[in-house]
């Protein structure tokens, strides 16, 4: 064995198959006074810490009685983007709204200038901290997205940076393009003709790597339900899998519109209907929520995970980070949202950022879970049960992170972690 991982208090294992819906969130798997053995960066044993015992390793960490879960997944940020929008919370506190500030040629319009006029290695540096970040709360993959380019030269710019991010970080990192994430203000009269430039991008995009999925924000001022369908309709035809912002804050049929096209993921959905909700539970696309986003935005209004967990959804929860509606890397803050204004419960909150998540990156085979013969991705915590995580809030409970079998996080090491 190379390294053995004994004397766990709780370990969330959260074994089992496929994305957990509904009711079945409300299970946890999980085993008490336990330890695992890891060769080559895969899990290759789990057992009792007293069978633990017999068992040789190069390595061994002591887990001293704490919580054990696998590495945490956020399936939604805007990793890649120059400058900060701190000048903007002023006017939110004047009442001016998030669209309002867009449609002003501010918000997501405010980084795609800062974006272009950044180089690539700039982009790079500062995409390291933010991912250096999420890695200090616990995460093991993260999901990021384009999108502050809204040209050919940018998008590609910023995925190329999420690449190379995925070749040197420890941190797994999924590429999505969100070339159509405003309408730049070039193209302000013509949205169509836009769209199509981002289509036309396609082939280059799947022929250099650059990203497994196709996403849109579909929103008043932004793309339309019909613009979203088409724009959607051709990733999917170029063999890219998709995904929407879908109702995050005016309810205009996002939800609905995921299921048609078969999106992996919906995001946000704070507007769904009743009817989106009902085909969300009927579907096998997972719902992203954002609570973070909501609590920034600071008009009370979360999505209904209730609803959609009741009607058997499959629910993922992310941080959105990003420099207008999210500016946060912790996912750990996310989960304590979740469980005051989502009104989940600590067993559907870990459902949510592991294994859900993971689904929701097409990663439900090889993350979300800590299984014989999956990565070992693991989180070990200063905390004595699951349930402690979304409880003591702001702060960061991890005490060492694995990604692939080597300890990439310990105690005392890197922004945002404990002593
Ligand atoms: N709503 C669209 N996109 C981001 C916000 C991006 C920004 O404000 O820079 C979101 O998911 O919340
Ligand atoms: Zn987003």
């Amino acid at each position: 064995m190379d390294t053995l991982i004994i004397r766990i208090g709780q370990l969330l294992t959260m074994e089992g198959d496929g994305p957990v819906k509904g009711e079945q969130m409300k299970t946890i798997p999980l085993m008490e006074h336990a330890a695992i053995g890891i060769k080559d960066g895969l899990v290759v044993w789990i057992g009792s810490n007293e069978e633990a015992k017999k068992i040789s390793a190069n390595h061994i960490i002591d887990a001293e009685g704490k919580l054990v879960t696998p590495g945490l997944v956020d399936p939604h940020t805007h990793l890649v983007f120059a400058g900060s929008r701190e000048h903007e919370l002023p006017l939110k506190q004047q009442g001016v709204s998030y669209l309002d500030i867009l449609k002003q040629g501010g918000g997501i319009l405010s980084t795609v200038r800062a974006t272009r006029a950044a180089s690539e290695k700039e982009l790079y540096e500062k995409a390291r901290v933010h991912l250096d970040r999420m890695l200090s709360y616990g995460v093991t993959t993260v999901e990021a997205k384009s999108g502050y380019g809204l040209d050919v030269e940018t998008e590609l710019k910023q995925l190329r940076v999420a690449k190379r991010l995925h070749e040197t970080h420890d941190v797994e990192v999924v590429s999505t393009f969100l070339g159509a994430h405003a309408i730049p203000t070039e193209h302000q009269d013509n949205p169509d003709s836009f769209l199509q430039q981002m289509v036309d991008l396609l082939d280059v995009i799947k022929q250099e790597q650059l990203a497994e999925f196709v996403d849109i924000f579909c929103e008043t001022g932004v793309f339309t339900v019909e613009q979203s369908r088409i724009f959607l309709q051709k990733a999917k035809e170029k063999g890219f899998a998709v995904k929407i912002h879908a109702d995050e804050i005016d309810p205009l049929g996002g939800t609905e519109l995921a299921i048609e096209v078969g999106a992996v993921s919906a995001d946000h959905l704070v507007g769904a209907s009743e009817t989106g909700i009902h085909q969300l539970a009927r579907s096998n696309t997972v719902a992203v929520l954002l609570p973070g986003t909501s609590f920034y935005l600071g008009k009370g209004k979360y999505a209904n995970a209730r609803d959609m967990i009741d009607e058997g959804a499959a629910v993922a929860l992310a941080t959105d980070f990003n420099p207008g509606s999210s500016p946060t890397e912790n996912l750990q803050f996310i989960m304590t949202l979740a469980a005051l204004y989502l009104r989940m419960t600590p067993e559907e909150i870990w459902h949510a950022v592991t294994v859900n998540a993971a689904y929701a990156v097409n990663r439900g085979q090889e993350s979300g879970r800590i299984m014989v013969g999956r990565k070992a991705d693991i989180v070990i915590w200063d905390a004595p049960n699951y349930m402690y995580i979304p409880y003591h809030y702001g702060i960061n409970h991890v005490r060492m992170v694995l990604k692939n079998g080597k300890v990439v996080r310990g105690r005392g090491e890197g922004d945002g972690s404990v002593s």
